[in-house]
């Protein structure tokens, strides 16, 4: 209970630091002047409560804004003018306020809770009748009646004195001015026979020194010295300190519930407040305070060198240890782990804070303040910090995956097998770790890739070679060879060619059947004839990948397409070998699809002699084809060049396939097909979902693919391709699937039972095999599908290479008269809403002259 005893002080410069010991001042509110410094300065450094007397009758929207804002820096109360306070109250919904009326049945007439009664002084019993307020008896104006003050304080009445009217000099007042004293020994009750009243002494923070006991003369001599004086129940009148030296000064007082136990909050000088020399009677405190006591003697005395010296000496040393600890206790999880990093948080906090001298009492003041807030604020964390706390967590993914990669070296001597996770035990976190690609376009590719990209846009021909060069280590008198192609470059075995024949027919027939060839015709509104027609697009490049593998079906994926959409340039690129010469199946196919020239480079390099065009490759309209993260960053670096003005077909990097096992599959058939896409290159990705698979089954696949593992020529870049690879167990199909499409694989495997019926079921993935005898390489070579696919979950946006890549789809339309009068009313509405009279004048003209409107000379 703070004392029921308000002073008020005219002027908000003026008020006394002794009267304001009973915790809380009342000031005049100024409308326009009364600023938010005016009242910090009060309520954040000192331990009372400033309250604000509203004077005017009338209140305007500037001065709403003006007390929200001071009820936000901590005023109390504001103390306004009834139906003033009802419109302040209707305007901050949770401003606390307290209604001042004249008499008490307008009072008790009000549901306001706190009323303050501004004339005629009331009797006790007048008092009772409003019982469940809490009442101000206001006498600001006048002087108090010092008679009645007993009485309403003991009816339960705060009294609002003019603080000109008070003295803490209660053995010499001067004329007029009543003892602070007469007001607080009403509010006091004892039951002791000497009529002491139990004292309990506090440091500011709340904590317990010791009991004591006060009269009336030492609590008149505490507030007139503003420092602790107490009772002694065998000594009479006790100055604290008087002879130990350990004084202290007295910031505040306060009386219990039923008035029956004071507290004295002060603050304690020298060794403490017990007479054995501890901070308290009840022994050293602890905690927060006792930290900050430490620190304190720290910074006054710590030796030379020692850490804690360090610590307050540099500035960066502290701030970046603030910052370590506070990101530990973001990633701590159990209950210990918090407590702990929680722990080093507040020790470095509070080294910040003693440093620059705050103590915990500022900041208990400055929460306090914090809480009175009438209008908060949202809770969102700034953007800044919003957006630094995800780039942090994408970053712990990362790091997160890497580590799990880390951890997994497969070295010579270990059985190559995939990680095992399961997802229904293992944190979302680590579930999503295994589904992390291993290798992005990241910025730092980029910038390797974009002056690679210019010097070819700049010195063309004489670049590539160069570049040539430096990566594919061969030089070169020539980056380019045109057609027709010497039958020297193309010598190979009759059973390839019949292979690379039949693979072509196939992925003929299934692109010739995906070609739009019929114009596309709806009559949209009577009269209003809709087309649409396909065009091939001219010029395309076609990027054959050459680095650990030459792939000459990539050619094929991508120039039997080009064909057959009617392509009139073809270009390929594809790395030389370390002879300087292609690989003279790229060379076969090259001339069996009639393309113009094969460019003999690689990487970056290539694909920008297709997109900008050199002295002797003709530039591309748009370019496809798989590659690396060099070929894949130039390919959209590229296609946002408008000095390009080059497509590109889409992201296409490492190859990567997920396979859904479930029991009934033949783990020598899913081992097959992890390692297919395994060999490709080392940033290659395979995972297998297992639905429902025993430790037996899991074992089983272990084995096998172990086994085949080893008997692989490119066993080395398998080992890596693995370390990186995961089997997640999951218990059902829809949980597999579910994940598969959260990871949106470039090929997607379903070795399950019944797998055509989950087909329906997939969203996300570059193509899909279906069933135990459909082995991802048929798609790779011969079954007809195009196997230039996206990866890097690009599938969730992108499909595969297919005949509408090569292509471009022009609309058009016709319009009868007839079809003018259906929409032609619509059109001209629609551009009259846009501003665009020049298209409204298109119609109206036409409509005019067909008679459909009046003409308007
Ligand atoms: N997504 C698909 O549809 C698909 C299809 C086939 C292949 N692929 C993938 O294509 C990729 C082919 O990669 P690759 O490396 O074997 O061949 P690549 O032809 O894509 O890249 C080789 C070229 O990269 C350049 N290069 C190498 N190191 C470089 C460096 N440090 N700086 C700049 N340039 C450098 C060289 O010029 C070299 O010619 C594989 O990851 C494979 O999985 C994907
Ligand atoms: N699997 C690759 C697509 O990611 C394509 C390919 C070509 N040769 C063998 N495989």
């Amino acid at each position: 209970m703070t004392f029921p005893v308000l002073p008020y002080f005219p002027a908000d410069t003026a008020i006394c630091p002794k009267l304001s010991l009973v915790g809380q001042v009342i000031i005049p509110f100024v409308p326009g002047t009364t600023t938010t410094e005016s009242v910090t300065k009060y309520s954040t450094a000192a331990h009372y409560d400033v309250n604000l007397d509203y004077t005017s009758t009338t209140v305007d929207e500037k001065t709403i804004d003006q007390l929200l804002q001071l009820y936000n820096k901590g005023v109390h109360n504001v103390f306004a003018p009834a139906a003033v306070a009802s419109t302040i109250a209707s305007k901050i919904p949770n401003a606390r306020l307290v209604f001042k009326v004249n008499t008490v049945a307008e009072a008790a007439a009000l549901k306001a809770h706190q009323v303050a009664l501004t004339s005629a002084p009331p009797s006790a019993d007048a008092l009772k009748q409003l019982s469940g307020k809490s009442v101000f008896v206001f006498f600001a104006e006048a002087a108090p009646v010092p008679t009645s003050i007993p009485s309403w304080i003991k009816s339960g009445a705060t009294v609002v004195i003019k603080a000109s009217d008070v003295t803490t000099n209660y053995d010499s007042p001067a004329p007029g001015k009543t003892p602070l004293i007469d007001y607080i020994i009403p509010a006091l009750t004892t039951d002791r026979a000497d009529g002491l009243y139990a004292t309990v002494v506090t440091n500011p923070y709340d904590q317990a020194l010791g009991l004591v006991y006060s009269s009336k003369q030492s609590i008149a001599e505490a507030l007139k010295n503003k420092a602790g004086v107490y009772q002694s129940r065998t000594r009479g009148l006790w100055f604290k300190g008087a002879t130990s030296g350990n004084t202290q000064s007295l910031v505040g007082i306060d009386a219990d519930c039923d008035g029956d136990c004071l507290k004295f909050i002060v603050e304690q000088t020298g060794a403490g407040f017990c007479h054995k020399s501890t901070t308290s009677c009840f022994g050293n405190i602890k905690g927060l305070s006792g930290l900050e006591t430490v620190l304190q003697d720290r910074l006054r005395n710590a030796p030379v060198g020692s850490y804690t010296k360090r610590l307050f000496d540099d500035e960066k040393l502290l701030s970046s240890k603030i910052r370590e600890e506070a990101d530990e206790l973001i990633d701590a999880r159990s209950k210990d782990e918090i407590a702990w990093e929680a722990a080093d948080v507040l020790y470095f906090v509070l080294a910040r804070c003693v440093k620059s001298g705050v103590t915990l009492e500022d900041i208990t003041k400055n929460l306090e303040t914090k809480s009175l807030r009438v209008t908060r604020r949202k809770g969102d964390a700034k953007p800044k910090y919003a957006a630094e706390t995800e780039r942090r967590d994408a970053e712990k993914k990362a790091a997160a995956a890497a580590a799990l990669r880390a951890e997994r070296i497969i070295g010579p001597n270990d059985r190559i097998i995939m990680q095992r996770v399961n997802a229904d035990t293992s944190s979302a976190q680590e579930v999503a770790a295994c589904l992390q690609r291993p290798i992005h376009t990241s910025a730092d590719i980029m910038s390797l890739v974009v002056p690679i990209v210019e010097r070819v846009k700049q010195e063309g021909d004489k670049a590539l070679l160069d570049l040539t060069a430096k990566f594919d280590h061969v030089v070169l008198d020539s980056p380019v060879m045109k057609a027709p192609f010497p039958a020297s470059a193309m010598q190979i075995t009759d059973d390839v060619k019949k292979a690379i024949d039949l693979s072509f027919n196939n992925i003929w027939k299934f692109h010739e059947a995906q070609m739009k060839k019929d114009t596309l015709v709806v009559e949209t509104c009577p009269g209003v004839i809709c087309s649409r027609f396909a065009r091939p697009i001219e010029k395309v490049g076609c990027y054959i990948p050459g680095g650990t593998a030459v792939l000459p079906s990539t050619s094929l994926m991508l120039s039997v397409p080009a064909r057959v959409a009617g392509c009139k340039d073809i270009v390929f690129a594809s790395p030389p070998g370390k002879d300087g010469k292609l690989t003279p199946e790229v060379v076969y196919v090259a001339h069996k699809v009639g393309a113009k020239c094969i460019v003999l480079a690689g990487g970056a390099q290539a694909i920008a002699s297709m997109a900008y065009g050199t002295e002797s490759i003709p530039k591309c309209d748009k370019i496809m084809g798989p590659g690396n993260q060099f070929v894949t960053a130039a390919k959209m670096f590229v296609s946002n060049d408008s000095g390009a003005l080059c497509g590109i077909d889409m992201p296409a990097g490492p190859s990567e396939v997920l396979v859904i096992a479930d029991k009934y599959a033949d783990p020598e058939f899913v081992a097959s097909d992890l390692l297919s896409q395994a060999e490709h290159g080392v940033d290659s990705q395979v995972l297998c979902i297992a639905v429902d698979l025993s430790e037996k089954e899991l074992d089983a696949l272990d084995d096998a693919v172990d086994e085949q593992a080893n008997k692989l020529p490119r066993v080395e870049i398998v080992r890596k391709c693995i370390s990186h690879s995961t089997t997640l167990q999951v218990k059902s199909y829809d949980e597999a699937l579910a994940l598969a499409n959260q990871y949106a694989p470039e090929h997607l495997i379903l070795q399950i039972k019944d797998a055509e019926k989950y087909v329906d079921q997939v969203d996300n993935a570059g193509s899909v095999f279906v069933g135990a005898y459909s082995p991802e390489s048929c798609g790779d070579y011969s079954s007809g599908t195009n196997h230039t696919l996206p990866t890097y979950g690009y599938a969730r946006m992108y499909s595969g290479v297919n005949t509408a890549t090569f292509q471009k789809f022009v609309t058009s339309q016709t319009l009868t008269p007839e079809g003018l009068k259906s929409i032609g009313k619509a059109v001209m509405d629609l551009a009259a809403v846009e501003g665009l009279d020049a298209h409204r004048n298109a119609v109206k003209i036409r409509m005019e002259k067909l008679g459909y409107l009046p003409r308007h000379r």
